[in-house]
């Protein structure tokens, strides 16, 4: 195989109570990319389409990214990239990773497979530090493991793949501002008050254990963040009301979707799914900022050969 034509997935990051742990894959909205193998040595990326991004490969997250595979396998071959953006850099449903890992894992298969899925993600972190200043891997591993995970460390980096929520729907607003991971990254206090530390990590104690026990209300309880939420929901126009339309029309649980400025919710059915997305569309049909909707699935498989 000397080409490959891949549908990388947007994700939601953090999930309220696990930042930079938690994540889950999306299976409505991703980035398309095709990989082709090339005589002449090294990495290009020959055509980007959707948004004005880089071409230098050292300056755009997939250039990184595909380095990082490159420089390690040391391949008697070259790879050109083409990117077919459909997720929004700064969207807060992982644009940049969405890119990271889509170009590890394209290239991954066009080498045969030789590397496993932490492996793949070590190398796409360092296409996320491009975007964000630091290699995070909580938008990366949904999307390279599929379904929800949790980053149990960096150093080594190990990732666990949780249960994933068959019957359970996202919904997201995306107010058509941008907000750069870096920036909403640099506004975070360097120290949290013991009350609030252990609030959170009870929370995502309880968010893995809703998983593994199929208990979406709990779930939904556990969708708190009292860390990170406080200062990043600044950022983003009329989210409390955003916030109190999802519950109050029947969303478990509602938060920033990464480091924004989307805004996700989970619920328990496709009817109360839609219910949400129409009450949070009223809210920013009343204002001039322009939005985009969409509700999805969590993707158990991640990124796709097309
Ligand atoms: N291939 C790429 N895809 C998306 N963003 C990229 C890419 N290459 C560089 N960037 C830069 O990374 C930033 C987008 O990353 P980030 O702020 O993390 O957005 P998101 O929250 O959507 O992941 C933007 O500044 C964008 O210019
Ligand atoms: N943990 C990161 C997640 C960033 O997600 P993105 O979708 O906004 O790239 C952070 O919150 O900084």
């Amino acid at each position: 195989m000397n080409e490959i034509k891949i549908f990388s997935p947007a994700t939601v990051a953090n999930v309220s109570c696990g930042f930079d742990v938690l994540g889950f894959c999306l299976d409505t909205v991703g980035d398309e990319m095709v990989i082709k193998k090339t005589q002449e040595k090294g990495i290009k990326i020959t055509k980007i389409e959707g948004f004005n991004l880089p071409l230098e490969v050292k300056k755009n997250v997939a250039g990184v990214a595909a380095l990082a595979i490159y420089n390690d396998a040391k391949p008697e071959c070259g790879f050109e990239i083409e990117i077919y953006k459909k997720i929004k850099p700064g969207s807060g449903i992982g644009s940049s990773s969405a890119s990271a890992s889509g170009v590890v894992f394209a290239i991954n298969e066009l080498l045969g497979k030789p590397y496993s899925k932490t492996q793949l993600s070590t190398f796409a972190m360092k296409g996320e530090a491009v975007a964000s200043g630091s290699e995070h891997a909580d938008n990366i591993a949904p999307g390279i493991f599929g379904g929800f995970t949790l980053v149990k460390s960096n150093h080594p980096l190990k990732i666990l793949e949780l249960p994933t929520p068959t019957n359970l729907y996202a919904t997201l607003i995306h107010p058509q501002i941008e907000v750069k991971t870096s920036e909403a990254r640099d506004i975070l206090p360097k120290s949290i008050p013991m009350e609030n530390a252990i609030t959170q990590w009870s929370n995502l104690g309880s968010l893995v254990h809703a998983l593994h026990t199929n208990d979406y209300h709990l779930l939904g309880d556990s969708l708190q963040d009292v860390i990170v939420e406080p200062y990043r929901s600044k950022l983003i126009p009329h989210y409390n009301d955003v916030k109190e339309a999802a519950l109050n029309n029947g969303a478990l649980g509602c938060g920033i979707s990464g480091s924004g400025p989307s805004i996700f919710s989970l619920s328990e059915s496709l009817e109360t799914a839609k219910k949400v997305e129409k009450a949070i569309q009223e809210i920013y049909s009343k204002t001039e900022i322009e939005f985009y909707t969409f509700t999805s699935k969590i993707n158990a498989d991640g990124i796709k050969i097309l």
